[in-house]
């Protein structure tokens, strides 16, 4: 069983999940309380705590200079990780002592230095924000901010507002469909505290005067002005296909990439034909096609150029550098004849992209870097996804970009694509896990969603693909409103 998943039973065993009828800090009434206060009770669970926050550090590559935790409950969680990995610390008082320093923060505060905030559960995002307040007045800056539990009711928008990215590493959405797959709540005590959740999203834009009495949007405190897909096309040093693909989202207004993991030719066509106007990239598996002849790839190139959209073959290329020419240019599939992009692991070692390169350049060509995996327990996270991001930039005229979960470099030029993409977070059952195209593209600042089953299996493809193509769209249209001012 995944961390997370037994995680949340083990939180359910100490009753630090409860369902009934419950105030929260703001008044509202909940029908789900999260008491994470328990977890002092139960140190192994505690550790394990500790362990997924300091793994989501890694796994999201955070750049900090010291830690604070929330008080009171995040204040030991905190506690452990600063001392188990000899990070810096800093305590934020809630009240100042009247006597001595009257210090509202102790230990060492230099001014520009960054700290993250670790907090055991969000629902608006307030308290992280008060206690980044009370950072900022001692000239520290705020970017990031973990917590164990996001109630899923508008704590990352409105802390992204602020200039300050939320990473959950439990959603409520996950947390109910574990609770209910083990059987632990019924169906109808799931859908329950869904709709609650839906309905009360704590998060309202809010609006400021700009000295003449006209109000616009309140400025976040992100330092980089983020560029537009269009001018991202436009820059001198990136890949000649990545400005391609950024030049069609911006003409269709679409980050969809539809996953066609269908088994026969027909099917493909089918859905490259009825899907084209909507999607800015089709992925395949080409080898899951039983009828596979190289008239469909030729017949793929010409559906694609009628709906101005680009090819990208799922062939996940993990060998040394010599093989993967042949798998790349050879064999029953000729890829790179008839697909513009593929992508590889980094497992190999850099020669992997220099025979990918060697048939794929020549031809204008590109590839995608896998830096992390959507499924559950994938090994690619910190580190390996470092070491990922160190070949793209070292490879640059050949890699475009990377699968990942979220924006793994802050250089435009590369485009960060996101598989495991659903309008409902949960999973399949067998380790895919999926997130939303908002939190996808607009929290986590990936480029493009990669969407399979959420629209094969839907009853109306085409409605479904234009749901995610909106849904995709509005994410990116919100990210960049929020961090161009
Ligand atoms: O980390 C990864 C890398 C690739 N994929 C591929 O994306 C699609 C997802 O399909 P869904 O039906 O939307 O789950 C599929 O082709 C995978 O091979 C991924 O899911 N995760």
């Amino acid at each position: 069983m995944d961390s997370v998943d037994s995680l949340i039973l083990k939180l359910h065993d100490v009753n630090a999940v409860k369902f009934g009828e419950y105030k929260l800090k703001s008044g509202m009434m909940t029908p789900i309380y999260i008491d994470l206060r328990v977890l002092v009770s139960h140190p192994a669970l505690m550790n394990q705590v500790a362990t997924l926050i300091y793994q989501k550090v890694k796994d999201e590559n955070l750049q900090f200079d010291s830690v604070c935790g929330v008080p009171y409950t995040a204040l030991p969680l905190a506690t452990i990780i600063c001392s188990r990995h000899e990070l810096p610390m800093l305590i934020r008082r809630k009240e100042a002592k009247d006597y001595g320093t009257k210090k509202m923060v102790e230990g060492i505060c230099r001014e520009g230095d960054i700290c993250l905030i670790i907090e055991d559960t969000v629902t608006s995002g307030t308290s992280i924000l008060e206690t980044a307040e009370v950072l900022y007045k001692e000239g520290l800056k705020v970017t990031d901010s973990i917590v164990l539990m996001d109630r899923e009711q508008g704590g990352v928008e409105m802390l992204a507002s602020e200039g300050i990215r939320l990473h959950p590493i439990i959603s409520m959405f996950k947390l109910l469909n574990v609770l209910q797959a083990a059987e632990r709540i019924d169906a109808q005590t799931a859908q329950s505290v869904r709709k609650f959740i839906l309905e009360n999203n704590t998060f309202r834009p809010k609006e400021e005067e700009n000295g003449n009495g006209e109000s616009r949007p309140k400025k976040p405190c992100i330092e980089h002005k983020e560029m537009t897909y269009a001018e991202r096309a436009k820059l001198p040093n990136i890949h000649a296909l990545a400005s391609k693909l950024l030049t069609v989202m911006e003409e269709k207004h679409s980050n969809l990439c539809v996953s066609a993991d269908v088994t026969s030719t027909e099917e493909l066509l089918e859905i490259a034909e009825s899907l084209g106007p909507k999607i800015c990239l089709l992925k395949t598996h080409i080898d899951i096609l039983k009828d596979f002849t190289s008239e469909t790839g030729q017949k793929l190139q010409a559906v694609a150029e009628k709906h101005n959209f680009l090819i990208f073959e799922d062939r996940k290329f993990a060998d040394i550098g010599n093989t993967v020419k042949h798998q790349y240019e050879g064999g029953l599939y000729q890829i790179s004849s008839w697909s513009h992009m593929v992508n590889a692991h980094v497992v190999p070692g850099p020669g992997v992209v220099r025979g990918l390169s060697a048939v794929g350049k020549p031809l204008g060509r590109a590839c995608l870097l896998i830096g992390q995996m959507s499924s559950q327990g994938a090994l690619a996270t910190g580190d390996y996804t470092q070491a990922a991001v160190k070949m793209a930039e070292e490879n640059s005229d050949f890699v475009m970009g990377f699968i990942c979960g979220g924006k793994l470099t802050t250089r435009p030029e590369f485009i960060h694509m996101t598989p495991g993409v659903q309008l409902q977070s949960g999973g399949d059952g067998l380790g895919q896990q999926y997130s939303t195209p908002e939190n996808v593209i607009h929290s986590k600042g990936s480029d493009v969603i990669i969407v399979g089953r959420g629209i094969l299996e839907a009853p109306d493809r085409l409605k479904a693909a234009e749901a995610y193509r909106k849904s995709g769209w509005d994410g990116y249209t919100r990210r960049l409103a929020l961090n161009q001012q």
